[in-house]
């Protein structure tokens, strides 16, 4: 599948939101999409998944079975069981094979329990995960995930996890967007920022999480606490840590070696900057 030169905007007086986008999705592609909020991230993914046709451009060789998943799915006024099969006739499966793929998806998902809820009094994560077995049961060759993970709990990102690296590994496509940095960071084949309408390649850098970066004066050597510590020119001694877990190193400092005075903290995002 290929995007090439691929422009779109909301109305005709709307600014374009993509500009310019290439972007080829060969099989066995796990792609990640990032970029500041209002990027076009998800206007994108959407042009991926055939909602929205480009303003210009192509889209070519979209697979026949694609399946789209956002952050949520609507409070339907249906039992899940009825809105799967049903789903799954519409995409052409007979009652035995909706009812096995169903069953199997809810089962995988540990959600087979509700099977009799109506979708609309489900919690978000256990609606969520009826859209992802909804968007398996027509065992699509292209999945895009907007942000799926984001009311699931651990065990159901993890299974969504091991969805998208099988897809990855079968020759489907998988195009997706998270806001955790983490987010199958080691199984993805390649990863873009959206910026100003158009994709640059990334690295896993660019999708860093917050650091705290901490200079201390006089502080013990070697170190002697969590964090990356490195000497300036100075004789301050630097160190780096996840920035959720800055303040209780500082507690940790202040407490232990009263004679180690903190000269700056500061937050950055972005490998780059810190290195
Ligand atoms: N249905 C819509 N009608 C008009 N403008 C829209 C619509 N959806 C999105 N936009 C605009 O398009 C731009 C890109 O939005 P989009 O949701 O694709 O960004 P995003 O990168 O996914 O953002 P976020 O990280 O906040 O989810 C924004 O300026 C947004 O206001």
């Amino acid at each position: 599948m290929l995007l090439t030169g691929v422009g779109y905007r909301y109305s005709r007086r709307a600014p374009w939101v993509l500009e310019k986008v290439d972007l080829d999705l060969a099989p066995g592609a796990l792609i990640r999409i990032g970029g500041y909020n209002g990027s076009g991230k998800s206007t994108l993914l959407r042009i991926v998944a055939g909602a929205h046709r480009p303003g210009r451009g192509r889209v070519l060789d979209r697979p026949a079975r694609s399946a789209y998943v956002p952050g949520t799915l609507p409070a339907l006024p249906f039992k899940v069981q009825d809105y799967l099969g049903h789903l799954g006739r519409i995409q052409g499966l007979t009652s035995g094979e909706t009812e096995a793929r169903v069953q199997a998806g809810l089962e995988r998902f540990e959600a087979a329990g509700y099977r009799k809820h109506r979708i609309g009094d489900l919690s978000r994560g256990t609606a969520q995960k009826v859209a992802i077995v909804q968007a398996l049961l027509g065992e699509p060759e292209l999945l895009i995930l907007d942000e799926a993970w984001t009311s699931l709990d651990s065990a159901g990102q993890a299974e969504l996890d091991t969805v998208a690296r099988e897809m990855r590994d079968a020759g489907g496509i998988v195009v997706y967007v998270d806001h955790d940095a983490q987010r199958l960071a080691e199984d993805a084949t390649a990863a873009y920022l959206l910026r100003d309408g158009a994709l640059m390649p990334a690295s896993a850098a660019d999708f860093a999480v917050a650091m705290a970066v901490i200079d201390f004066e006089n502080a013990p050597d070697p170190w002697p606490l969590p964090g990356h510590p490195r000497i300036l020119a100075d004789g301050a001694l630097r160190v780096t840590i996840l920035a959720e877990h800055s303040d209780r190193l500082l507690r940790d400092v202040l407490s232990t070696y009263p004679n180690t005075h903190v000269r700056t903290v500061r937050t950055v995002e972005g490998g780059r900057e810190i290195l």
